[in-house]
Protein backbone atom coordinates (compact mmCIF):
# COMPACT_ATOMS: atom_id res chain seq x y z
CA UNK A 1 0.00 0.00 0.00
CA UNK A 2 1.23 3.30 -0.61
CA UNK A 3 1.21 6.05 2.23
CA UNK A 4 -0.34 9.35 1.02
CA UNK A 5 -1.57 10.49 4.62
CA UNK A 6 0.82 8.87 7.02
CA UNK A 7 5.10 9.02 6.56
CA UNK A 8 6.37 5.28 7.80
CA UNK A 9 9.47 4.71 8.83
CA UNK A 10 11.99 2.20 11.39
CA UNK A 11 14.80 3.77 13.81
CA UNK A 12 16.60 1.01 14.59
CA UNK A 13 13.60 -1.51 16.59
CA UNK A 14 11.94 1.51 16.79
CA UNK A 15 8.48 2.00 14.04
CA UNK A 16 7.68 5.52 13.63
CA UNK A 17 4.62 6.19 12.23
CA UNK A 18 3.30 10.06 11.38
CA UNK A 19 0.28 11.49 10.61
CA UNK A 20 0.26 13.55 7.74
CA UNK A 21 -2.92 15.65 6.67
CA UNK A 22 -1.34 19.32 7.37
CA UNK A 23 -4.06 21.00 5.53
CA UNK A 24 -6.90 19.44 7.70
CA UNK A 25 -4.77 19.13 10.60
CA UNK A 26 -4.14 15.18 10.46
CA UNK A 27 -8.14 14.82 11.14
CA UNK A 28 -8.71 11.20 10.49
CA UNK A 29 -10.47 10.02 7.57
CA UNK A 30 -11.19 6.80 5.89
CA UNK A 31 -7.79 6.76 3.94
CA UNK A 32 -5.58 8.03 6.72
CA UNK A 33 -7.06 5.05 8.90
CA UNK A 34 -6.94 2.61 6.05
CA UNK A 35 -2.86 3.26 5.61
CA UNK A 36 -2.58 3.36 9.73
CA UNK A 37 -4.19 -0.23 9.79
CA UNK A 38 -1.66 -1.26 7.10
CA UNK A 39 1.46 0.23 9.01
CA UNK A 40 0.18 -1.24 12.25
CA UNK A 41 -0.21 -4.65 10.54
CA UNK A 42 3.41 -4.73 9.24
CA UNK A 43 4.75 -3.54 12.49
CA UNK A 44 2.75 -6.30 14.56
CA UNK A 45 4.47 -8.78 12.13
CA UNK A 46 8.12 -7.37 12.15
CA UNK A 47 10.40 -9.14 14.35
CA UNK A 48 12.59 -6.00 13.57
CA UNK A 49 10.37 -3.55 15.86
CA UNK A 50 9.72 -3.39 19.76
CA UNK A 51 7.90 -0.32 19.80
CA UNK A 52 6.35 1.91 17.63
CA UNK A 53 5.95 5.58 18.20
CA UNK A 54 2.68 7.32 16.54
CA UNK A 55 2.76 11.13 16.30
CA UNK A 56 1.71 14.08 14.11
CA UNK A 57 2.62 17.38 13.57
CA UNK A 58 3.86 20.34 15.41
CA UNK A 59 -0.01 22.02 15.41
CA UNK A 60 -1.63 18.69 15.48
CA UNK A 61 -1.34 15.27 16.26
CA UNK A 62 -5.19 15.28 15.21
CA UNK A 63 -7.52 17.54 15.32
CA UNK A 64 -10.72 15.09 15.31
CA UNK A 65 -12.77 12.60 13.21
CA UNK A 66 -12.62 13.99 9.45
CA UNK A 67 -16.03 16.51 10.33
CA UNK A 68 -15.98 16.79 6.52
CA UNK A 69 -16.15 13.31 5.98
CA UNK A 70 -18.71 12.61 8.23
CA UNK A 71 -21.21 15.27 7.68
CA UNK A 72 -23.59 13.60 5.43
CA UNK A 73 -23.70 10.11 6.59
CA UNK A 74 -27.03 8.89 7.54
CA UNK A 75 -27.35 6.35 10.69
CA UNK A 76 -28.20 3.21 7.97
CA UNK A 77 -24.56 4.26 6.16
CA UNK A 78 -23.13 5.19 9.48
CA UNK A 79 -24.44 1.79 11.49
CA UNK A 80 -23.91 -1.05 8.56
CA UNK A 81 -20.41 0.95 7.82
CA UNK A 82 -19.31 0.75 11.54
CA UNK A 83 -16.27 2.94 10.23
CA UNK A 84 -15.65 3.67 13.72
CA UNK A 85 -15.27 0.46 14.39
CA UNK A 86 -11.96 -0.01 12.05
CA UNK A 87 -10.33 2.48 14.63
CA UNK A 88 -9.94 0.03 17.15
CA UNK A 89 -6.44 -1.45 15.45
CA UNK A 90 -4.82 1.05 17.72
CA UNK A 91 -6.32 -0.59 20.80
CA UNK A 92 -5.66 -3.61 19.05
CA UNK A 93 -2.28 -3.60 18.82
CA UNK A 94 -0.53 -6.06 21.11
CA UNK A 95 3.29 -4.45 21.10
CA UNK A 96 3.34 -1.27 22.62
CA UNK A 97 2.65 1.91 21.31
CA UNK A 98 3.45 5.68 22.65
CA UNK A 99 1.35 8.42 21.55
CA UNK A 100 3.63 11.97 20.93
CA UNK A 101 1.50 14.29 21.35
CA UNK A 102 2.05 18.32 19.88
CA UNK A 103 -0.56 21.19 19.54
CA UNK A 104 -4.27 19.94 19.10
CA UNK A 105 -5.30 15.89 20.27
CA UNK A 106 -9.45 16.71 19.78
CA UNK A 107 -11.90 14.47 19.69
CA UNK A 108 -11.08 11.38 17.46
CA UNK A 109 -7.18 12.37 17.88
CA UNK A 110 -7.83 12.34 21.72
CA UNK A 111 -9.42 8.91 21.59
CA UNK A 112 -6.23 7.58 19.24
CA UNK A 113 -3.90 9.39 21.84
CA UNK A 114 -5.82 7.50 24.57
CA UNK A 115 -5.77 3.79 22.51
CA UNK A 116 -2.18 4.22 22.60
CA UNK A 117 -0.33 2.55 25.58
CA UNK A 118 0.73 5.76 27.07
CA UNK A 119 0.96 9.11 25.96
CA UNK A 120 4.31 11.82 25.78
CA UNK A 121 2.95 15.53 25.63
CA UNK A 122 5.13 18.48 24.17
CA UNK A 123 3.94 21.80 26.24
CA UNK A 124 2.51 22.48 23.69
CA UNK A 125 -0.27 19.28 23.43
CA UNK A 126 -3.92 20.74 24.15
CA UNK A 127 -6.06 17.88 24.36
CA UNK A 128 -9.87 17.62 24.44
CA UNK A 129 -13.93 16.05 23.50
CA UNK A 130 -15.41 18.67 21.34
CA UNK A 131 -18.04 16.43 19.51
CA UNK A 132 -20.70 18.05 22.04
CA UNK A 133 -20.43 21.69 19.77
CA UNK A 134 -21.03 19.01 17.06
CA UNK A 135 -24.56 17.79 18.25
CA UNK A 136 -22.62 14.34 18.65
CA UNK A 137 -20.38 12.60 21.63
CA UNK A 138 -17.30 10.50 21.25
CA UNK A 139 -17.88 7.64 19.64
CA UNK A 140 -14.36 6.35 19.06
CA UNK A 141 -14.04 5.22 23.18
CA UNK A 142 -14.08 8.70 24.63
CA UNK A 143 -16.78 8.45 26.87
CA UNK A 144 -15.18 5.25 28.49
CA UNK A 145 -11.07 5.62 28.37
CA UNK A 146 -11.51 9.65 29.11
CA UNK A 147 -13.33 9.10 32.19
CA UNK A 148 -11.18 6.11 33.34
CA UNK A 149 -8.05 7.88 33.19
CA UNK A 150 -9.29 11.41 34.31
CA UNK A 151 -12.04 10.07 36.45
CA UNK A 152 -15.83 10.76 36.68
CA UNK A 153 -15.60 14.78 37.37
CA UNK A 154 -13.04 15.64 34.92
CA UNK A 155 -14.62 13.71 32.14
CA UNK A 156 -17.92 15.18 32.55
CA UNK A 157 -16.49 18.63 32.69
CA UNK A 158 -14.31 18.08 28.88
CA UNK A 159 -16.80 15.86 27.38
CA UNK A 160 -20.41 18.05 28.67
CA UNK A 161 -18.99 21.46 27.80
CA UNK A 162 -16.54 20.57 25.01
CA UNK A 163 -13.75 22.78 26.58
CA UNK A 164 -9.95 21.89 25.88
CA UNK A 165 -7.24 21.22 28.29
CA UNK A 166 -3.63 21.92 28.27
CA UNK A 167 -0.89 19.53 29.01
CA UNK A 168 -0.36 20.29 32.47
CA UNK A 169 -3.96 19.93 33.15
CA UNK A 170 -3.37 16.61 31.50
CA UNK A 171 -0.46 15.61 33.41
CA UNK A 172 -2.32 16.89 36.87
CA UNK A 173 -5.02 14.52 35.88
CA UNK A 174 -3.28 11.59 34.64
CA UNK A 175 -4.12 11.14 31.17
CA UNK A 176 -0.47 12.29 30.38
CA UNK A 177 2.48 10.38 31.69
CA UNK A 178 5.41 12.73 31.22
CA UNK A 179 5.77 15.98 29.12
CA UNK A 180 8.22 17.38 27.36
CA UNK A 181 9.49 21.16 26.00
CA UNK A 182 8.01 20.72 22.09
CA UNK A 183 11.48 20.45 20.31
CA UNK A 184 12.37 17.35 22.48
CA UNK A 185 8.92 15.54 22.27
CA UNK A 186 9.73 13.24 19.32
CA UNK A 187 13.37 12.26 20.26
CA UNK A 188 12.17 11.69 23.71
CA UNK A 189 9.31 9.57 22.24
CA UNK A 190 12.15 7.70 20.26
CA UNK A 191 14.06 6.93 23.04
CA UNK A 192 11.70 6.20 25.26
CA UNK A 193 10.58 3.72 22.84
CA UNK A 194 13.78 2.21 21.88
CA UNK A 195 14.41 1.65 25.94
CA UNK A 196 10.90 -0.46 25.71
CA UNK A 197 11.99 -2.43 22.40
CA UNK A 198 15.62 -3.23 24.05
CA UNK A 199 13.43 -5.44 26.57
CA UNK A 200 12.25 -8.64 25.82
CA UNK A 201 9.22 -8.71 23.63
CA UNK A 202 7.56 -11.69 25.19
CA UNK A 203 8.21 -10.01 28.54
CA UNK A 204 6.81 -6.50 27.37
CA UNK A 205 3.97 -8.01 25.57
CA UNK A 206 3.16 -9.51 28.67
CA UNK A 207 3.39 -6.48 30.62
CA UNK A 208 1.19 -4.58 28.42
CA UNK A 209 -1.34 -7.22 28.52
CA UNK A 210 -1.42 -7.16 32.46
CA UNK A 211 -1.40 -3.72 32.83
CA UNK A 212 -4.29 -3.63 30.59
CA UNK A 213 -6.17 -6.39 32.41
CA UNK A 214 -6.75 -4.17 35.14
CA UNK A 215 -9.29 -2.33 33.52
CA UNK A 216 -11.33 -5.27 32.11
CA UNK A 217 -11.03 -7.27 35.84
CA UNK A 218 -11.55 -7.54 39.70
CA UNK A 219 -8.64 -6.89 41.23
CA UNK A 220 -8.11 -10.78 42.06
CA UNK A 221 -8.84 -12.13 38.62
CA UNK A 222 -6.16 -9.60 37.28
CA UNK A 223 -3.71 -10.01 40.26
CA UNK A 224 -4.30 -13.94 39.06
CA UNK A 225 -3.97 -13.37 35.25
CA UNK A 226 -0.20 -11.49 35.95
CA UNK A 227 0.82 -14.62 38.36
CA UNK A 228 0.19 -17.09 35.62
CA UNK A 229 1.88 -14.36 32.79
CA UNK A 230 4.98 -14.08 35.25
CA UNK A 231 5.18 -17.69 35.87
CA UNK A 232 5.20 -18.34 32.36
CA UNK A 233 7.87 -15.98 31.73
CA UNK A 234 10.26 -18.49 33.43
CA UNK A 235 9.90 -20.92 30.45
CA UNK A 236 11.82 -17.92 28.10
CA UNK A 237 15.43 -17.80 27.66
CA UNK A 238 15.14 -14.69 28.32
CA UNK A 239 14.02 -14.51 31.96
CA UNK A 240 17.81 -16.49 32.49
CA UNK A 241 19.60 -14.16 30.19
CA UNK A 242 18.37 -11.61 32.19
CA UNK A 243 18.64 -12.63 35.56
CA UNK A 244 22.28 -14.19 35.04
CA UNK A 245 23.14 -10.63 33.30
CA UNK A 246 22.37 -9.18 36.66
CA UNK A 247 24.34 -11.84 38.81
CA UNK A 248 27.19 -11.41 35.83
CA UNK A 249 27.04 -7.61 36.37
CA UNK A 250 26.73 -7.11 32.62
CA UNK A 251 24.08 -6.25 29.99
CA UNK A 252 21.54 -8.28 28.92
CA UNK A 253 21.26 -9.62 25.51
CA UNK A 254 17.56 -10.55 24.80
CA UNK A 255 16.70 -13.08 22.07
CA UNK A 256 13.29 -12.36 22.12
CA UNK A 257 13.01 -16.16 22.85
C1 LIG B 1 -14.24 10.35 16.50
C2 LIG B 1 -15.53 11.01 16.49
C3 LIG B 1 -16.66 10.11 16.61
C4 LIG B 1 -15.76 12.35 16.37
C5 LIG B 1 -14.84 13.44 16.18
O1 LIG B 1 -13.64 13.38 16.30
S1 LIG B 1 -15.62 14.87 15.73
C6 LIG B 1 -14.31 16.03 15.50
C7 LIG B 1 -13.85 16.62 16.79
N1 LIG B 1 -12.91 17.68 16.54
C8 LIG B 1 -13.27 18.95 16.45
O2 LIG B 1 -14.43 19.31 16.58
C9 LIG B 1 -12.16 19.94 16.16
C10 LIG B 1 -12.41 20.67 14.85
N2 LIG B 1 -11.38 21.64 14.56
C11 LIG B 1 -11.30 22.83 15.20
O3 LIG B 1 -12.04 23.14 16.09
C12 LIG B 1 -10.22 23.76 14.73
O4 LIG B 1 -9.79 23.36 13.45
C13 LIG B 1 -8.99 23.80 15.69
C14 LIG B 1 -9.39 24.48 17.01
C15 LIG B 1 -8.43 22.42 15.96
C16 LIG B 1 -7.85 24.64 15.03
O5 LIG B 1 -8.33 25.89 14.65
P1 LIG B 1 -7.48 26.80 13.63
O6 LIG B 1 -8.21 28.08 13.48
O7 LIG B 1 -6.07 26.85 14.06
O8 LIG B 1 -7.48 25.98 12.26
P2 LIG B 1 -8.69 25.79 11.22
O9 LIG B 1 -8.64 26.88 10.21
O10 LIG B 1 -9.98 25.61 11.93
O11 LIG B 1 -8.32 24.38 10.56
C17 LIG B 1 -7.37 24.28 9.52
C18 LIG B 1 -7.96 23.37 8.45
O12 LIG B 1 -8.18 22.08 9.04
C19 LIG B 1 -9.54 21.70 8.86
N3 LIG B 1 -9.97 20.87 10.00
C20 LIG B 1 -9.67 21.03 11.30
N4 LIG B 1 -10.24 20.08 12.02
C21 LIG B 1 -10.93 19.30 11.17
C22 LIG B 1 -11.73 18.13 11.33
N5 LIG B 1 -11.90 17.56 12.54
N6 LIG B 1 -12.29 17.60 10.24
C23 LIG B 1 -12.10 18.13 9.01
N7 LIG B 1 -11.33 19.23 8.79
C24 LIG B 1 -10.76 19.80 9.86
C25 LIG B 1 -10.28 23.01 8.81
O13 LIG B 1 -11.55 22.85 8.21
C26 LIG B 1 -9.31 23.85 7.98
O14 LIG B 1 -9.41 23.51 6.62
P3 LIG B 1 -10.16 24.48 5.56
O15 LIG B 1 -9.55 25.83 5.75
O16 LIG B 1 -9.90 23.85 4.25
O17 LIG B 1 -11.62 24.41 5.95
Amino acid sequence: MTYDTIAVETQGRVGLIRLNRPEALNALNARLIAELDDALAKFESDDGVGCVVLTGSEKAFAAGADIKEMRDKGFVDAFLDDFIGRWDVVARARKPIIAAVSGFALGGGCEIAMMCDFILAADTAVFGQPEIKLGVIPGAGGTQRLTRAVGKAKAMDLILTGRMMGAEEAERAGLVARIVPAADLLGEAIKTAATIASMSLPAVLMAKEAVNRAFESTLAEGIRHERGLFYSLFATGDQKEGMSAFVEKRKPAFANR
